[in-house]
């Protein structure tokens, strides 16, 4: 559990009062989290129980924070199922907490599935391909705060940490991403704002329907394969103890093949697609790193272990020739 900020029961009842959201009944800190203070936030008004999910952002700053919280509300307004901020009377949905940037947010129903079939994958490649359409028109921008050049700049932050053999790899791959990112191809691909971090533990499932996509904390202007790449490298590699980081064909099929159903996707996407899964096991293992080697202060913080995305980038580079011939298959160009 990662609670960096306390905040007093006093203080959260006044928040939900500003917001109109009645009385204050419970605040229960949230464990999973690894990036912000979340409390599960409880309330009664006018009869009704109210469930929302109050984050303190302990490092997003107020200026970066708008561009998040603003795009949650205009996918929630086009209908995509992702959390709604509460506004207070003045039409703020960025708070303050303790001089930190905070949010109050519509809590998804059910829990996450960590352990998905077909049936999850081909719901979260829908509603990915839905929530890119539907941010098309989203009038404000920011980059991925977390792309090209923050590798650039964490990788000599993290290599002390490395074996040799570890340094080898994340200096060679990083240099491979540097060169695909000036190519035309790269150029070429379809941008938006991207959710840039849909892992199985940031969606929610009730009765098998998938409820929502939520944390858009890492979300940013990028290229849209990447986000399809982040949810591949999540929902569709074997996670038990002994696995190598392969993709599971069935289920990688059934995500692409439901998200080629509502946006096809284009030539150079097919092409790319290869080296971006490679782009989002580099980025995450950098990150992991990065949380592992150089923590903050925390009431209790479980860092996420960095060589599952060793293994799965390796798995990536092993795979780049059979995973592009995957791609020219028959059955998924026709999707
Ligand atoms: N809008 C939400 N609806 C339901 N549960 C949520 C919501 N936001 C966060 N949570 C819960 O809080 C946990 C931690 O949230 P997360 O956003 O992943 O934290 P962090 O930003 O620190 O990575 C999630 O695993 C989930 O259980
Ligand atoms: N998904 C990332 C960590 C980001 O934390 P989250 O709790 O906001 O998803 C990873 O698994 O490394």
């Amino acid at each position: 559990m990662a609670v960096y900020t306390e905040v007093a029961f006093a203080e959260a009842a006044a928040l939900l009062h500003d917001l109109n959201l009645g009385d204050l009944t419970e605040l229960r800190g949230i464990q999973g989290g690894i990036e912000n203070t979340n409390y599960f936030v409880t309330s009664e008004r006018e009869g009704a129980t109210l469930e929302h999910v109050l984050t303190v952002f302990e490092r997003l700053s107020f200026e970066q924070l708008p561009f998040y919280l603003h795009l949650m509300k205009f996918l929630a307004g086009r209908g995509i199922p992702v959390p709604a901020p509460a506004a207070n009377a003045k039409g703020e949905i960025l708070l303050s907490v303790q001089g930190k940037p905070a949010a109050v947010v519509d809590r998804l129903r059910g829990k996450s599935d960590l352990a998905p079939g077909v049936a999850q994958c081909e719901a979260v490649g829908a509603t990915l391909a839905r929530m890119h359409l539907a941010g098309l028109d989203f009038p404000m921008s920011q980059p991925n705060l977390r792309g090209l050049p923050w590798w650039n700049e964490t990788v000599p932050v993290v290599l002390p940490f490395l074996t040799p053999a570890q340094a080898d790899l994340i200096r060679a791959e990083l240099a491979y991403q540097n060169h695909v990112a000036q190519s035309p191809a790269y150029a070429a691909l379809p941008r938006g704002p991207v959710h840039a971090d849909l892992f199985r533990d940031n969606a929610m499932f009730e009765n098998g329907e998938l409820t929502g996509f939520f944390d858009f904390y890492f979300a940013g202007c990028d290229t849209f394969l990447f986000d399809i790449a982040v949810c591949l490298n999540d929902w569709c590699v074997l996670h038990d103890q002994d696995h190598d980081g392969s993709l599971d064909t069935p289920r990688s099929l059934a995500l692409l093949t439901a998200y080629q159903a509502v946006r096809p996707l284009t030539a150079a996407e097919r092409s790319l697609l290869p080296a971006l899964l490679r782009a989002g096991a580099l980025r995450f293992w950098i990150s992991r790193l990065w949380d592992l080697h150089l923590p903050r202060e925390a009431a209790l913080l479980q860092p996420h272990d960095p060589s599952h995305f060793e293994r799965v980038l390796r798995a990536r580079v092993r795979d780049t020739h059979a995973l592009a011939a995957l791609l020219r298959d028959d059955a998924l160009q026709s999707a």
